[in-house]
């Protein structure tokens, strides 16, 4: 049995998901779900508060996707998510990363958001925390219906719904077979590029002997989500994940707003995290992730479940 308290942590980070902010009244998801996005904004300050009075011990944020609702309205989404960032900039002790999301691409285009987010390039893209570990963020959308990454990718993305997706409504997984249900427009996929990028930048993780997590708004494991919120190549992501089994020990998602989790043939850990927007006012979801040299510990805070991953 192993010694959960034996050291101090090398780092650690905040992690929160699904903001989903609009200034519009509480209304429900598909499925009926209470969904409060006024209340999210002042979840978001609280969980900032709280972060900012950890210390500066806690030395970035990492926010998987979905800041701002789709029922915002058109015209005022700009400011919705100016008000968001403008809220994690208070945070104190470090940078904040950001994930893009399904309900980000509804009424902003990528080009907004980079300049909203102040993300200087590319959506995908790779950091290193600490000595030995390394963060690769995925863009889930870079296929997609929603505002792909290039004209290209959008087109594909609609030729493979209309090859997939029988329903007139592509939100839509009614009567597909379950392994067909990812095929929906509030879901996207990994294009080539950002999969041969993803290699290249394992293989020089591994080279570095580092230890990496990845980010990516939508779940990249089956048995951690439902059907119909997985990412479209979920299995040619993990193809290559599975190529530097080694150094890859997590993955962190979005999107399912009642989390999930799950493990590996290889032993990775996919964790999708508990959401904001349906905590009903007086409740919270986010966390601090401490990092150990044998282990990941998540403290949750509220909806957003506990755990610990040791690593192999
Ligand atoms: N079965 C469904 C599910 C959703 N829709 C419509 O699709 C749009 C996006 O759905 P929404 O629930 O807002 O997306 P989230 O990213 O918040 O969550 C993803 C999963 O749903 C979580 O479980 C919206 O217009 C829905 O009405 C649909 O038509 N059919």
């Amino acid at each position: 049995m192993k010694d959960l308290h034996s050291s101090r942590p090398l780092f650690s980070f905040g992690v929160i998901t699904d903001v989903q902010y609009a200034d519009v009244p509480d209304g429900r998801s598909f499925h009926g779900v209470p969904r409060f996005y006024r209340g999210s904004l002042a979840a978001l300050n609280e969980a900032i508060a709280i972060w900012n009075d950890q210390g500066s011990d806690l030395s970035f944020v990492i926010q998987l996707g979905d800041l701002i609702d789709g029922r915002c309205p058109r015209d005022q989404a700009p400011a919705a998510a100016r008000e968001i960032v403008a809220a994690f900039d208070r945070f104190r002790h470090g940078h904040v990363y950001h994930t893009i999301g399904n309900h980000c691409l509804y009424n902003l285009s990528r080009g907004q958001l980079q300049e909203i987010l102040r993300i200087d390039g590319s959506f995908y893209y790779d950091f290193v925390p600490h000595p030995g570990f390394r963060f690769i963020v995925l863009d889930s959308y870079d296929v997609s219906v929603l505002g792909g990454s290039s004209r290209d990718h959008s087109s594909l993305a609609m030729a493979l719904l209309d090859a997939k997706n029988p329903n007139v409504d592509k939100n839509s997984p009614l009567g597909m077979a379950p392994e067909q249900q990812r095929f929906v427009a509030f879901n996207g996929g990994i294009g080539d590029a950002q999969l041969q990028w993803l290699d290249r930048k394992l293989r020089e993780a591994e080279d570095r002997n580092e230890r990496v997590i990845i980010a990516c708004h939508i779940p990249i494991l089956r048995e951690s989500t439902y059907d119909d919120t997985l990412l479209w190549n979920a299995e040619e992501v993990l193809r290559v994940i599975h190529r530097y089994d080694r150094c890859v020990v997590a993955s962190l998602a979005g999107h399912k707003h009642d989390g999930g989790e799950g493990v590996d043939e290889k032993g990775i850990h996919h964790r999708v995290l508990e959401a904001v927007l349906e905590c009903p006012p007086g409740e919270n979801s986010f966390g601090r992730v401490d990092v150990y040299e044998d282990r990941l510990e998540l403290l949750g805070t509220g909806r957003m479940r506990s755990a610990t991953v040791f690593f192999r």
